[in-house]
């Protein structure tokens, strides 16, 4: 029996591909998953082992960041969220809803602007000026197509895994085929190990792109905020965050406690008003259990 270690990179009529030092290697997964109702997922670092046969099964997943996304990826380091400046409308709200989400779940975010093009004058001038506040308080923004394409694979960094997001029609699968495309060279080398040619039925697939792996996934579009426990909702807001080290009470939640410095600077215009009342909105939302009315 051979043990190694390695990555699922792809799902396939139960099959797990995994990529290992020597390669992709396409296993099964031990029975003992069922039993314990524990399924290994694409971005899993696994074990595996080859019997005398030539066999390989999948026998322990190893302890996982994450496992977001549905279908799911496990290990997401990072999220490209392709928010769209119109066709579905640009909403600050779902924006913060989404930050917010990734945030608690420790994903770094990008967030991508797209159908740019299909706006002009001021209505975009007042989006990219709200992006930069964004930008400002830490998170990279793209409101350019050629520039989204050119630098993604600069910023994937080595073992890092990435899947996108975003509201349906945003543009995730029009942005997911143009990164493919311009990773082709590197896929090949996947592509010619596992019978290529062949019809695959394939659902869930890691490619490589920059030092790392984005998913092959339609990302997702929806999200549920209720899990969030209410008090801890002010850590996800980044700027909420550092700001609080200077609040006079540990663990203000910023609502009307005294020398609360996020009300200071909220005061000052340095928070933006909307950041501040979507995070009302959300402890809301939390605290009745339910999602708001225009999510429905
Ligand atoms: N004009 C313009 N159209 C775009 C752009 N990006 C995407 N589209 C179009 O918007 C529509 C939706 O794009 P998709 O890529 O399918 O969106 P999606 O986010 O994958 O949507 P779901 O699969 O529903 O989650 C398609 O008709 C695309 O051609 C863009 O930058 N400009
Ligand atoms: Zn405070």
């Amino acid at each position: 029996m051979k043990l190694a270690e390695g990555t699922v990179v792809g799902l396939i009529a139960g099959y797990y591909d995994v990529e290992t030092a020597a390669g992709i290697v396409r296993t099964r997964a031990r029975g003992v998953f069922r039993q314990k109702k524990q399924k290994p997922a694409v971005g899993d670092r696994v074990e595996i082992k080859i019997d005398d046969q030539g066999m390989s099964y999948l026998v322990k997943i190893l302890p996982r960041l994450n496992r977001i996304g549905r279908p799911a990826v496990a290990n997401v380091s990072h999220i490209l969220l392709v928010i769209s400046a119109v066709e579905p409308d640009f909403s600050l709200e779902l924006l913060d809803r989404f930050l917010t989400f990734f945030s608690w779940q420790k994903v770094k975010v990008t967030i991508y602007l797209s159908k740019t093009d299909l706006l002009k004058g001021d209505k975009l001038a007042k989006i990219k000026e709200d992006l930069a506040y964004y930008q400002k308080i830490g998170y990279p923004v793209f409101t350019d197509y050629h520039d989204v394409e050119v630098k993604i694979p600069q910023m994937i960094k080595e073992g890092q895994i990435w899947t996108l997001a975003g509201q349906s029609g945003a543009g995730k699968s029009t942005l997911l085929n143009h990164l493919k495309k311009d990773a082709n060279q590197v896929t090949g080398a996947i592509s010619a190990s596992l019978n290529r040619g062949k019809h695959t039925t394939r659902k869930v697939e890691l490619f490589k792109l920059g030092e790392g792996f984005l998913a092959d996934t339609p990302g997702f579009s929806s999200i549920d905020l209720t899990p969030i426990k209410l008090n801890e909702l002010c850590n996800y807001f980044v700027e909420f965050k550092r700001a609080s080290s200077k609040c006079k009470f540990r663990g203000c939640q910023h609502l009307k406690e005294p020398g609360c410095e996020v009300k200071k600077l909220l005061e000052e215009g340095q928070i933006m008003q909307h950041r501040y009342d979507d995070y009302l909105a959300m402890r809301t939302e939390i605290s009745e259990g339910r999602l708001p009315e225009y999510l429905k």
